[in-house]
């Protein structure tokens, strides 16, 4: 049986260990770390989401500035809020919550986040930055991913990995990080030819798809560590009840796997807890602290 990676207990040290680089943020900077949440609409999960990230950034010290706009904002009003938030000295962190309503675009707003406040790490700059190895902001899902396998594996160098899935979100950042830790990466997607054939030679799988269960145990490697990044919810044994599963199929792959994130409970807490990572960091350089 798999030794089950607690992602969630990981994210609580992670934020306990935040918490105190805070405080001496503050100490030295006279000011809290500042994180701004953009919510344009009434999505269900994102206002949850936001819900979260705005109960943790309190608890680890820093201040939380939640902007809620209606869902017929304007392309040009939510431009201005971003450019706002860039000019303000109180803000070291800016998070807009995707996906955004329909008729507005996603991407000349994200281009329009300052890369130095970019705590998601989702602007052209930062994924240029994470490809050429400058310092910068890398996506909080793929970090996180990143920082449970180095806790579980130590050096990852010369390990064979395989992502599941290419988005600008997970897949493609999480494919450069393993890159840069001298994996070698192989990137699978919807098209490629024998999946299961491609995973059972990884000692790494990164499974971010989106598809329930997907992911199966006489896939895997005998001893592979597997990191499910997929949160899905679908209908339960019991009637009208619904429950969250990942990318993996957890039962039969818990029979093969070495180590494997668990859903809920894995990779998701790691997401909340890099975005705070990020935060402080972008608080740091952006005051001078080393
Ligand atoms: N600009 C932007 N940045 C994001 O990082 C971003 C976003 N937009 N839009 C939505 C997705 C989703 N996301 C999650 C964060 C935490 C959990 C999480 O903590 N999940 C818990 C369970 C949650 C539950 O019970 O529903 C877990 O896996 O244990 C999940 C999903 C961040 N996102």
């Amino acid at each position: 049986m798999a030794d089950i990676i607690d992602g969630k207990a990981f994210a609580a040290a992670l934020r306990e260990s935040i918490a105190d680089g805070v405080a001496d943020f503050v100490a030295k900077a006279g000011r809290k770390p500042g994180l701004a949440v953009v919510l344009v609409g009434e999505d269900a999960a994102s206002q949850v989401y936001v819900r979260n990230k705005h109960k943790a950034t309190i608890a680890a010290g820093m201040e939380s500035f939640e902007y809620r706009l209606a869902a017929d904002t304007s392309q040009a009003e939510l431009l201005a809020l971003v450019e706002a938030l860039n000019a303000d000295p109180a803000v070291d962190g800016i998070l807009v919550q995707l996906p955004l309503p329909n008729g507005l675009d996603e991407n000349a707003v994200i281009q329009t986040i300052d890369p130095d406040k970019d705590v998601d790490g989702f602007t052209t700059t930062s994924t240029g930055r994470l490809l050429t190895g400058l310092p910068g902001f890398v996506a909080c899902t793929p970090l996180g991913c990143l920082m449970l396998l180095k806790d579980r594996l130590g050096d990852l160098s010369g390990k064979s990995a395989v992502v599941i899935g290419r988005s600008n979100i997970v897949g493609k950042p999480m494919a450069q990080l393993l890159l840069r830790e001298s994996c070698t990466v192989t990137i699978a997607h919807s098209r490629t030819a024998d999946l299961p054939a491609v995973v059972r030679g990884a000692d790494i799988v990164v499974a971010a798809v989106g598809r329930p269960e997907m992911v199966k145990g006489d896939w895997l490697k005998p001893g592979a560590t597997v990191i499910d990044v997929g949160i899905n919810r679908v209908p339960a044994a019991e009637e009208g009840k619904t429950k969250l599963v990942g990318d993996v199929d957890f039962a039969s792959a818990s029979e093969v796997a070495g180590a494997i994130t668990p859903v809920p409970g894995g990779v998701g807490p790691m997401t909340i807890a890099c975005l705070l990572y990020n935060t402080l960091e972008a608080a740091n350089r952006r005051e001078g602290i080393a």
